[in-house]
């Protein structure tokens, strides 16, 4: 039986984007305080209506509702395009998250998810020049890197679907989306209301590996709210100034968790292969996205490969892995 998870009140700073060109000075300073202490703030007046959002989910609703053997004709490649389902291992769990997802990039989309695509891109390169700024780069030193036009473009959307979860006390674990911290630079999520799951555990230097057992914080949803958080890229790319941190969806399991469907929509912002990551103050050596993700990817799989290591009677080559592309 999971022992009670610890809950601590964190205040994640809600940060308002209106009149964003007077006003970006005193927003990227907001912005970059949330970065360097929890690593996650949510974003208002972001210029996304409600009703985008709402058809986003929409489509998604519609997508997730076809028939598996209908969804698996688009199945996940290592573009990381296409739909999985609980086919996603976490280093910190060992075990596939209950979950279904379908990941889009720029390029050939339905015109609808293109769109929204775009209008989250456009939210994003208002995030990214804030924290250029904040870092002392030219404030369009990141837009250039997430060039969405390139077509070897890697910015992800990613439609996630967390199947309902019994209520019975069979002692089985389902996670739902494993602690992790993103790989990646810098992700938006949106959530729908009622649909609890989503915590944080912020501190990387304080937390046990993976955050296990350790003091979590709810992310609720609010209308109008876009939750933001920084990827281990960017932490990275900002000296380790901006934090990476660990979060998950519950596996629900106690009084009050919430065991119903979940959809969320998540947007990966990921540099194009050839950006040059290194911070200001040159804290790692220069490396392109491309290094940064392969070692990305070993890290992952060393994890993951010693996690699995220590749970009896699994064998790697018998478990369908994501990698590290879909990871995130
Ligand atoms: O579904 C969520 O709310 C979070 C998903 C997430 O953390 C991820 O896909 O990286
Ligand atoms: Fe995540």
């Amino acid at each position: 039986m999971a022992s009670k998870t610890k809950y601590v009140e964190r205040e994640i700073p809600q940060i308002s984007l209106h009149d964003f060109e007077h006003r970006i000075d005193d927003i990227s300073a907001e912005m970059c305080a949330a970065a360097e202490s929890v690593g996650f703030f949510a974003v208002k007046d972001h210029g996304l209506s409600e009703d985008e959002v709402q058809s986003m989910f929409s489509v998604s609703e519609s997508f997730f509702s076809l028939p598996d053997t209908t969804k698996a004709t688009v199945p996940w490649s290592p573009q990381n395009v296409g739909w999985e389902k609980m086919s996603q291992v976490r280093p910190s769990t060992g075990a596939a998250d209950t979950k279904e997802s379908y990941q889009l990039q720029f390029g050939e989309n339905m015109a609808q998810s293109l769109k929204f695509m775009h209008r989250v891109q456009g939210v994003s390169e208002k995030l990214m020049l804030c924290l250029a700024r904040g870092l002392g780069f030219d404030d369009d030193y990141f837009v250039r890197y997430h060039d969405v036009s390139r077509p070897d473009s890697q910015s992800t959307l990613r439609l996630l679907h967390y199947y309902e979860t019994p209520k019975t006390n069979d002692g089985i674990i389902r996670h739902r989306a494993g602690a992790h911290a993103d790989w990646g630079f810098l992700t938006l999520l949106f959530q729908q209301s009622g649909q609890s799951g989503l915590e944080i555990c912020p501190g990387r230097e304080v937390v046990t590996e993976y955050a296990l057992g350790d003091e979590w914080t709810k992310v609720e949803f609010q209308p109008g709210l876009i939750v933001c958080n920084i990827g281990d890229l960017l932490m990275s790319w900002s000296d380790d100034r901006f934090k990476s941190t660990y979060h998950r969806v519950k596996a629900p399991s106690e009084e009050g968790d919430y065991f119903g469907e979940r959809y969320s929509i998540a947007f990966f912002n990921q540099p194009v292969k050839d950006a040059i990551i290194q911070g200001p103050k040159k804290k790692y050596p220069a490396v392109t996205g491309e290094e940064f993700n392969r070692a990305a990817m070993e890290k992952y799989y060393g994890a993951l490969k010693e996690k699995l290591k220590a749970k009896e009677n699994t064998k790697v080559a018998e478990m369908k892995v994501l990698p590290v592309e879909a990871v995130a």
